[in-house]
C-alpha cells in the first residue's frame, strides 16, 4: 500500500476523539504532544483522559456518540470506542464531511494510520508497515530507541541554533550547503570555544553576505 508520509502541525486545530478508553488515551496525549485542542466523546473515562479534562487539558463531552456530533470545524477524527458499529458510523460521518478519521485497529475505517514515533525533541522518526506487521513497526521503534543517544534532541537544538547563525550570516550557495552537511555530522556544544561553532564562524568570515544594497 502506497501511503503518503506526512509532519502535521496541529497546534490549536479541532481534533474530536470519540471513546475515552486505554487506546483513546494513548492518541490524546500524541495528540495533545502536538498542541491539537481535542474533544473527548465517550459515557466513561480512563482516570487520566478524565484529569486532563478536570484540569482544561481537553474538553470531555461525557455521552455516547450521536449522529451528528462530526462538527464541520473538524481537522481530524480518531474513533476508539469498543463498539465496532460506533466506530465505523464515526467513520461514515466523517468522510461525508471530508474529515480525515482513524478507527482505531480497523484498516478499512482509517484514512490515515497511526505510525510508531522515536522521539528525542523536535528529531521524530515515524514507522509505517502500512498495517502489514504493527509488532514490527513496535520492534523496530525499540532497536532505534536504544540506538539512538538521548542527548540527540539535545544536541539537534544546538544544531539547529547554529544552522540559524549560519543561514543568517552567508548567502545560500554550495559552501554553504557542504558546511550545513559537515556541521550535522559533528556534535555541536553550547560553548562559544566548541570546534563546530568556530568552523561555522571561519567560513562565515571567508563568505560574507553580500551587502545589503547589492542584495537588491
Ligand atoms: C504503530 C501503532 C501505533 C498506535 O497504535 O498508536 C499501531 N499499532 C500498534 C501496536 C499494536 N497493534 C496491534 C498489536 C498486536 C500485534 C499485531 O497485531 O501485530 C500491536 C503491538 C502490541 O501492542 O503488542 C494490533 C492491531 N493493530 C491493527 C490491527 C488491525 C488489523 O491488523 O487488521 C490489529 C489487530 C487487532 C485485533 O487483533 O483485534 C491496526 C493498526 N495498528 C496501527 C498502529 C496501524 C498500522 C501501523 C503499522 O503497521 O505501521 C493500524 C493499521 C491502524 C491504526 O490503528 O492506526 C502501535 C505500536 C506503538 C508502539 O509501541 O510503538
Ligand atoms: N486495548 C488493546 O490492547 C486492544 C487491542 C486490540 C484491539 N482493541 C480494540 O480497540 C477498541 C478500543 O479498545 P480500548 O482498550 O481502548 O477499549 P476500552 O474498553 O478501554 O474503552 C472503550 C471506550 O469506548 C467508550 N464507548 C463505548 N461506547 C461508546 C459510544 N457509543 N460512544 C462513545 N464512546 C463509547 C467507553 O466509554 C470507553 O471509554 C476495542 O474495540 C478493542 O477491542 C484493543
Amino acid at each position: 500500500m502506497d501511503l503518503f508520509p506526512i509532519f502535521l502541525k496541529l497546534t490549536g486545530r479541532r481534533c474530536l476523539v470519540v471513546g475515552a478508553g486505554n487506546l483513546a488515551e494513548s492518541k490524546i496525549e500524541s495528540l495533545r504532544a502536538a498542541h491539537a485542542d481535542v474533544t473527548v466523546i465517550a459515557p466513561e473515562a480512563r482516570p487520566r483522559i478524565a484529569e486532563m479534562a478536570a484540569s482544561g487539558e481537553i474538553t470531555w463531552i461525557q455521552r455516547e456518540f450521536t449522529a451528528g456530533d462530526v462538527a464541520e470545524d473538524l481537522f481530524l477524527v480518531v474513533t476508539a470506542t469498543n463498539v465496532g458499529a460506533v466506530n465505523r458510523a464515526v467513520y461514515l460521518e466523517a468522510q461525508a464531511k471530508n474529515i480525515i478519521c482513524n478507527a482505531v485497529d480497523d484498516p478499512p475505517f482509517c484514512d490515515f494510520y497511526f505510525p510508531s514515533v522515536v522521539r528525542r525533541g523536535d528529531l521524530q522518526i515515524a514507522i509505517s508497515t502500512a498495517g502489514a506487521s504493527p509488532a514490527l513497526a513496535q520492534r523496530l521503534r525499540k532497536e532505534i530507541n536504544a540506538q539512538l543517544p538521548l542527548d540527540t534532541g539535545d544536541w539537534l537544538t544546538d544544531l539547529g541554533n547554529l544552522r540559524r547563525e549560519v543561514t543568517q550570516m552567508e548567502p545560500l550557495n554550495e559552501e554553504r550547503k557542504l558546511l550545513l552537511h559537515q556541521l550535522a555530522q559533528r556534535e555541536v556544544c553550547g560553548y562559544d570555544g566548541c570546534p563546530s561553532r568556530v568552523l561555522a564562524r571561519q567560513h562565515a568570515k571567508t563568505n560574507p553576505l553580500p551587502a545589503i544594497e547589492e542584495q537588491k
